[in-house]
């Protein structure tokens, strides 16, 4: 089985201007960063600056939308649809971001089926999990991740376009939890998705503590959301050669 190809995601999440994306993707496009093989890397602005990115990005790089609906599009005042993602030709949605599940009450459930939705209309999705600080010190991190992971597992069988990113903030350096949602995917979905499935880390990953993490057995790459919009994030997208020189 081919080795899993580190992955590095930027997340811009609700900020910037017009002109912030163009900064942004001029220090991209002029960094010089290890080859495709090596890394592939996905920056996801916030929707209305989608088409603008992408327009200016680098062909080596990818964009990512921050959500999708659920299902397909109609009358959902604000929703964006996957098949509009599609026709605009971005390959990549995040889904079930910790903001969302946080703050807009999205539901195991709901995060599964709209990672089974936006897979069937062709998108690659980012799919995160990952506990409260509550939860953390409950004792219930692997019971609250195999949760999550068990919903999404029960409508998706096809794991090829799915990144899993798991971002709990308290949980820097430790790998732990990777290493359990590892052995999780081969308990109960296989073996073959368990090794071959990019399960990535998001919580305060930056310039400097990049190198340390990427070096982790069972850390397949970042969600980045601060230093994604700084050109640190071009040293987090090198951390790729961490693990290049480690194979
Ligand atoms: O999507 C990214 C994660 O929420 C991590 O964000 P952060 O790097 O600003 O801690």
């Amino acid at each position: 089985m081919a080795p899993r190809k580190f992955f590095v995601g930027g997340n811009w999440k609700c900020n910037g201007t017009g002109d912030d994306v163009k900064k942004i993707v001029t220090f991209l496009n002029e960094a010089e960063v290890p080859s495709e093989d090596a890394v592939e890397v996905v920056v996801s602005p916030p929707f209305v600056f989608l088409q603008q990115a992408k327009g200016l990005l680098r062909p080596d790089f990818a964009v990512a939308a921050q959500n999708c609906w659920v299902r397909k599009g109609g009358a959902f005042t604000g929703e964006i649809s996957a098949e509009m993602l599609v026709n605009l030709q971005v390959p990549w949605v995040i889904l079930g971001h910790s903001e969302r599940r946080a703050l807009l009450n999205e539901s195991n459930d709901f995060v599964a089926d709209k990672v089974a939705y936006a897979l069937a209309q062709g998108l690659k999705v980012i799919a995160c999990i990952g506990e409260t600080l509550e939860q953390r010190e409950a004792g219930t991190t692997m019971e609250v991740v195999s949760a999550q992971t068990k919903a999404i597992a029960e409508k998706t069988s096809d794991w090829t376009n799915v990144v899993l990113a798991y971002e709990p903030v308290w949980a820097i350096g430790t790998g732990k939890v990777h290493d359990g949602l590892r052995k999780w995917l081969h308990a109960n979905v296989g073996p073959a998705v368990a090794e071959s499935t990019r399960i990535i880390y998001g919580g305060s990953v930056n310039g400097a503590n990049c190198k340390e993490l990427a070096a982790q057995p069972d850390l397949d790459g970042f969600l980045v959301g601060g230093a994604s919009l700084k050109p640190e994030f071009v040293d987090i997208i090198k951390s790729a050669t961490v693990k290049s020189s480690s194979a």
